[in-house]
């Protein structure tokens, strides 16, 4: 495809400390500037909030650190993923996606459905299992049964305890998002109470295990942009571009950081707003090793409203498309394709 990224310009993606998102009195802490710890404790919900304000704006893309996900957590999930991926087909097909109302479960190579958009003429080196939300009391037709192995409950055990833990910072990152682009502190907040989450988790074929022999041109993932809220991705190992500035700029893995991006809806959502939220271009190679990625997708509740009231609004309003969607959720399942599962809401 279109040449190598660069990893000298990595530098532009910028970190955010989440540890003042995290700390809901962080604000209320603002009005005692008496004590020391305080304001430097709001210096640091300023700083963060200006941060993501700049990444929004810029790259569209922000490491987080001090997100909340212990070490431990990340690497129970990325060991048991890893431990589900090395068994024969046979035994991963057991829990194929084809198998859920909802297509969460295990999609392999040839399926090719995943969640990027295919480029014409090339196909994705990766296969992926998928979960999502369970529990509800609204109604969502994106809320329903995930798939487990029957035999141990190893794979759920270690991947739950990841997915909640990534979503509380996920709700922190949100609690940032809104105030960069001046709307309450808790307008995202209170769209996100069940919200309609889901975990890919994807293992990308080594160069040397890419099918040569048809005619098919094989990559990572696609260039895309992601459709939703907000992505939240832990990697083991490289592969991972960013388009910024006309060129393709590599995104590492860091040591505890976890990478966020916003999605189409996050920029449809923001057009009303005096910040516009930017979905970034990005894809996958495939390098000399298998590559595993934990990916969690947060979306609003699905019956949220995607308005934005007019006293938060941007000075220069032109609302062109944000009222076409009843709700969050319909913005989903009409990019998704999936516009029959609303019969059921
Ligand atoms: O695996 C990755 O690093 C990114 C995956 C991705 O972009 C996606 O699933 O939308
Ligand atoms: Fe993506």
């Amino acid at each position: 495809m279109s040449g190598h990224a660069l990893l000298d310009r990595v530098s532009e993606i910028p970190t955010v400390s989440l540890s003042a998102l995290l700390d809901p009195g962080s604000l209320e802490m603002d009005v005692d500037a008496s004590s020391e710890s305080s304001s430097s404790s709001t210096n640091l919900l300023y700083e963060a909030v200006a941060s993501i304000r700049h990444a929004c704006l810029t790259v569209g893309f922000f490491y987080i650190k001090d997100h909340g996900v212990s070490d431990a957590v990340m690497q129970n999930a990325f060991d048991a993923i890893k431990k589900f991926f090395a068994q024969p087909t046979e035994e991963k097909r057991r829990l194929d996606a084809t198998q859920s109302p909802l297509y969460r479960g295990y999609n392999a190579i040839e399926d090719g459905k995943h969640n990027c958009k295919r480029t014409e003429g090339y196909r994705d080196a990766k296969e992926s299992f998928v979960i999502g939300m369970t529990e509800q009391h609204g109604s969502s037709p994106m809320h329903g049964a995930n798939q487990w192995p029957e035999e141990n409950d190893e794979l759920k055990s270690a991947i739950e305890p990841y997915f909640e833990a990534v979503r509380k910072s996920a709700r922190a990152v949100a609690r940032g998002l809104a105030m960069a682009i001046d709307l309450p502190e808790n307008y995202f907040l209170e769209r996100l109470r069940e919200p309609v989450a889901q975990m890919v988790m994807l293992r990308y074929q080594a160069l040397h295990e890419v099918a040569t022999n048809s005619e098919d041109k094989w990559l990572g993932c696609g260039p895309h942009t992601d459709c939703g809220f907000l992505t939240l991705l832990a990697q083991d190992s490289q592969g991972l571009d960013v388009f910024t500035g006309g060129e393709w700029v590599c995104a590492p893995s860091k040591p505890g950081h976890l990478l966020v991006n916003l999605g189409d809806m996050a920029a449809y959502w923001s057009e009303k707003a005096s910040v516009k939220l930017k979905s970034t271009l990005h894809r996958v190679t495939n390098g000399s090793h298998a590559r595993h990625s934990l990916v969690v997708f947060m979306n609003p509740d699905f019956e949220a409203s995607m308005d934005i009231p007019d006293e938060h609004a941007g000075d220069s309003v032109e609302r062109k498309s944000s009222g076409e969607y009843r709700s969050a959720g319909h913005y989903l399942l009409s990019r998704l394709g999936l516009m029959w599962l609303d019969d059921k809401s």
